[in-house]
């Protein structure tokens, strides 16, 4: 395929998201089922397309004057693939794949709309109601926040200590750009696909299935190095997922002490038995049943608290939550957040402690959160968070914002991670 027929694929594509609301990876995956001539580069390239326009929606559907999906798809390769309106139009010719070239009145929408004089919110890319939150949670940085929120990502791996080491994996995956990560010890960076390109595979490495790594991005890896699980402890991740930061806990454990993955809804942990298995781990106990940790109460060295969140930090990678996001959500969101603290509180030990984790960066599910928590909660106090990170990372304190009292942020302009937020507790003696 020729890049009209790629772009008219991402047209395609965008509409079914719009018309029907639906997740971008499944409107991909089945314009991929239906046009099984497309090999994988063309999916690729569709793909990126697509993930560009969303991620720049607001740029993209500036420049047009529009935001229907030819607008959001043409402006994603003016904005993201160093095309112009010359360049495209001679590209898409004699194509009889390709949409219609820009016309007249389109070329002149985007000279006359340049964004260096848009709205911040557009520049930033986000949702109207969201802006006023980021400027809070950033200052006068927020567009250049939302900005690097709105790039392509990284892929990260975690090596898994409990099997290898990083030098040995950084062999393995030679000639594919892979180099060390910036903060994260045990981390892997492949850094942001260009163009056209795609991600190498990397879960079809026999490094993988011999458990040696896993995909996991450097912001969650210092989450969890974060909350200091040690060899030996009684270890209560709460909201355990897929079991991502369990396995992370449970290398920084060195398979010893006792670690519990646990989860509100059963199915979330049904993949973590078989990353259990691949990696080796050997000192976690999935409890599914909530009955079940009753006999954790007032024992836990560590409990960590991996909250469902907006996922405001992670839009890089799904750009498409970013405009399905609502107030209504994020308000049933810090609700959960306040009644799954406060439920989880009651495992950590006196002298142990309760660590809060979101990948959101509102304020108000982060350190909102952990201010409202620590209100009601007198047995309870924050950590010094500037002495918290300079012992796990020390002398890089400027790659990340340290709130002493009230928390820890990653962010992708920041830190060139996904955005994390940490909240560290402990429960007085
Ligand atoms: C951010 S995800 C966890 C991701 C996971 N820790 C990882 O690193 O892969 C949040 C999880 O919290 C779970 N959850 C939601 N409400 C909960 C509750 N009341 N108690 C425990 N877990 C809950 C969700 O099912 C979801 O799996």
């Amino acid at each position: 395929m020729r890049t009209g027929g790629r772009l008219a694929a991402a047209i395609e594509v965008l509409t079914d998201i719009q018309t029907r609301h639906r997740p971008a990876a499944d409107a991909l995956k089945d314009w991929g089922l239906s046009h099984r001539f497309a090999g994988a580069g063309d999916r690729g390239a569709i793909g990126n397309i697509v993930y560009d326009a969303l991620r720049r929606r607001r740029s993209a559907a500036h420049l047009f004057g529009s935001d229907t999906p030819r607008a959001l798809a043409f402006g994603a390769l003016l904005l993201e693939w160093g095309e112009t309106a010359a360049s495209l139009n001679a590209a898409l010719e004699g194509d009889r794949f390709a949409p219609p070239g820009l016309d007249e009145t389109e070329i002149a929408a985007i000279a006359a709309h340049p964004l260096e004089t848009a709205p911040d919110a557009v520049r930033a890319d986000v949702p109207d109601w969201c802006a006023p939150m980021l400027e809070r949670a950033f200052g006068e940085g927020w567009v250049e926040e939302g900005r690097a929120l709105s790039a392509r990502p990284p892929l990260d791996l975690r090596v898994n200590t409990l099997r290898a080491d990083r030098e040995r994996v950084l062999r393995e995956l030679s000639g594919t750009k892979a180099a060390p990560t910036a903060l994260a010890p045990h981390g892997i960076r492949i850094p942001p696909i260009e163009g056209s390109g795609r991600h190498p595979n990397v879960q079809a490495e026999p490094a993988f299935a011999k458990g040696w790594m896993e995909v996991q991005d450097e912001g969650s890896q210092i989450a969890a190095r974060l909350a200091g699980a040690e060899p030996g402890m009684q270890v209560l991740d709460y909201c355990a997922g897929a079991g991502g930061k369990t396995l992370a806990l449970s290398a920084d454990m060195d398979n010893r002490g006792q670690l519990f993955a646990h989860d509100a809804e059963k199915q979330r942990l049904a993949p973590i038995f078989d990353r259990l298995r691949r990696s080796e781990t050997r000192n976690v106990q999935v409890v599914a049943r909530p009955d079940e940790l009753a006999p954790l109460e007032g024992r836990m060295d560590l409990v960590l608290v991996d909250a469902p969140c907006t996922g405001s930090g992670t839009w890089r990678r799904r750009p498409d939550a970013k405009w399905r996001l609502t107030e209504r959500q994020l308000e049933v969101r810090m609700a959960e957040q306040e009644a799954i603290l406060s439920a989880a509180a009651r495992y950590v030990r006196p002298g142990g402690r309760l660590v809060y984790v979101t990948c959101s960066l509102f304020e108000q599910e982060n350190a909102e959160r952990l201010r409202s928590f620590l209100a009601g909660r007198a047995d309870f106090a924050a950590v010094d968070h500037a002495a918290l990170f300079e012992a796990s990372f020390p002398g890089r304190t400027g790659l990340a914002r340290i709130d002493r009292e009230n928390g820890i942020s990653l962010t992708p302009a920041r830190s060139g991670t996904d955005g994390f937020y940490v909240g560290v507790t402990q429960r007085q003696e």
